[in-house]
């Protein structure tokens, strides 16, 4: 079986989706930093959707790796010519395949940054998109305001470095453009960050003017940063996914995305160079994407923490088997109707139960497979961002918090790095070794995890907080996750 190129499209079986429009006539106009499974399940699946109905051929993308490990995404692109298989997973164990035409160049910032700057500095490149996760805004979760003390940054910072950054890569493109006369691109981000594209301005923007305070004010005053909300569950590729592909439809690819059939991407039109006809692909293009984005984050991606370490320490290893178990289900419905839901704005045309319902539907969803360590990784760039503005609204409002307060504990309980039949967890965390070592104190000194003030703030400091916590770290403790949801489930 010939492995997935260009050469080798017209050859693919039937069952296999092909790009349906000519290739070397899609011109660049977007750079994506993060190539990553997301993008390639998402944005870049929308593109492909509109160039298959002879749209958007002058919108391709160039993807770009900034950290030392996109290098195998640089060769695995360049081996396929940049394509790659999409495989849908339905709940009734239907799959359908596609390959995805409209990433068409891929550029490895560390081995030639200077390209990477050129091609944004490009008048063809009118968007800049990102999916470089929470952690790639670089911004201190408390006091919300850009790390220049990172030490990429610090070296991006000083004068004539090669930038090893987003930042740094991105300034550099503007100012060049700005010094040619050229009109800035939009810089979209698709993160799952409240704010994202005012998150993206203020950190872009506060990079450029601490290089050049001139730079940093023109970017605030002319570069547009659309917000968007982004949905759709695309877990870690594995190899059972790279071998159902070579089996059940003849391609072999390297890097093939899978994902669950569900999508959705709300955006806002701010594009002063213009944009894709995206709304033609099914997007939906708004003024205010705000209370879609609280929706999604503060239910969704919230109760994704609130189901994978409980689920992990009950013996759980996937989405859908703790969320098939009723009383993890009963409990992410509870958390969503008596705390994160009563955060949001007014949703017009939104049926709020259902979307509730069709979330525990989609991680029920037993072909998708996401793995709860998946969902666990990275827990400090997420809880803090989702979960810990749900508790502190409901803190003001007197409403109620002990679901929250017990998604925390059991983060907590997790982080000390053993389940509960004493297997080791293999915590994965930028702040692995303070959060760990925080856990390890906290059956003596109780509030030891909660004391890390740059990810609760001071959260410690509220006793309505701190006793429905420790009630849940108690139980924890003592009888386990099951009965710490039990416990939370009965307070209904
Ligand atoms: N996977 C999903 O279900 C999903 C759904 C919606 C939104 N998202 C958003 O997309 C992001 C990426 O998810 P993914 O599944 O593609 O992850 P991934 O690990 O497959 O890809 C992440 C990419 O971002 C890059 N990256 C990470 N940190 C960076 C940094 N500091 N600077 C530059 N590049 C950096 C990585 O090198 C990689 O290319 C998520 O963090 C989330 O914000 C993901
Ligand atoms: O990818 P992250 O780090 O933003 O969050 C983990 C999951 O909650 C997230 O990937 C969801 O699967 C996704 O947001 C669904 O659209």
């Amino acid at each position: 079986m010939p492995q997935l190129n260009t050469t080798n499209l017209s050859t693919l079986p039937g069952n296999v989706g092909v790009p349906g429009y000519d290739r070397s006539q899609v011109t660049t106009g977007i750079v994506h930093f993060g190539v990553g499974g997301f993008h390639r399940a998402h944005q870049a699946m929308y593109l492909d959707r509109l160039m298959n109905a002879g749209k958007a051929l002058d919108w391709g993308i160039c993807g770009i790796g900034v950290l030392p490990h996109d290098k195998k995404m640089a060769d695995v692109m360049a081996e396929q010519d940049c394509l790659y298989t999409l495989l849908l997973k339905h709940p009734d164990g239907t799959r359908e395949a596609r390959v995805i035409g409209s990433v068409t160049e891929f550029l490895f910032a560390p081995a030639d940054p200077g390209a990477v700057i050129e091609k944004m500095a490009s008048p063809d490149t009118r968007i800049v998109s990102l999916t470089v996760t929470e952690g790639g805004y670089n911004f201190h979760h408390v006091t919300g305001e850009f790390d220049a003390g990172n030490p990429d940054v610090v070296h991006d910072l000083s004068p004539n470095a090669a930038p090893r950054t987003t930042f740094g890569l991105v300034a550099e493109a503007l100012a060049r453009r700005r010094a040619r006369g050229i009109e800035p691109f939009t810089v979209m981000s698709c993160d799952n960050i409240q704010g994202n594209g005012d998150v993206a301005k203020k950190m872009f923007t506060a990079f450029a003017a601490l290089k050049d305070p001139e730079l940093g004010a023109w970017m605030r005053d002319n570069v547009a940063f659309p917000n968007s909300m982004v949905d759709r569950i695309t877990p870690v590729t594995t190899d059972e996914d790279r071998s159902a592909i070579a089996k059940e439809f003849g391609v072999v690819d390297q890097w093939p995305v899978v994902c669950e059939p569900f999508e959705q991407w709300v955006l806002e039109d701010t594009f002063p160079l213009g944009r894709p006809p995206y709304e033609d692909a099914g997007v939906q293009l708004v003024e205010d994407v705000e209370p879609y984005e609280l929706m999604k984050l503060r239910l969704l991606n919230a109760t994704h923490q609130g189901l994978c370490y409980f689920g992990y320490l009950a013996g759980y290893r996937y989405a859908h088997e703790a969320a098939q178990d009723p009383l993890f289900a009963t409990f992410l419905l509870d958390y969503m109707d008596h705390e994160g839901g009563p955060t949001l704005s007014p949703l017009p045309g939104v049926d709020l139960p259902l979307y509730k319902q069709t979330l525990i539907e989609r991680y029920s969803n037993e072909h998708v497979r996401d793995t709860l360590a998946r969902l666990c990784a990275e827990s400090s760039d997420r809880i803090p961002k989702w979960l810990v503005p749900v508790i502190r609204i409901n803190l003001a409002n007197d409403g109620e918090i002990a679901r929250s307060a017990g998604i925390v504990a059991s983060w907590a309980r997790y982080a000390e790095g053993t389940d509960e039949s004493g297997q080791p967890i293999e915590v994965v965390d930028r702040l692995k070794e303070p959060l760990m070592a925080a856990a390890a104190k906290q059956h003596g000194d109780k509030l030891a995890f909660l004391r890390n003030r740059d990810v609760f703030g001071d959260l410690v400091d509220n006793a309505r907080f701190t006793q429905a916590y420790l009630r849940t770290l108690d139980t924890l403790h003592d009888k386990g996750a099951r009965a710490a949801v039990e416990a939370l489930v009965a307070l209904d």
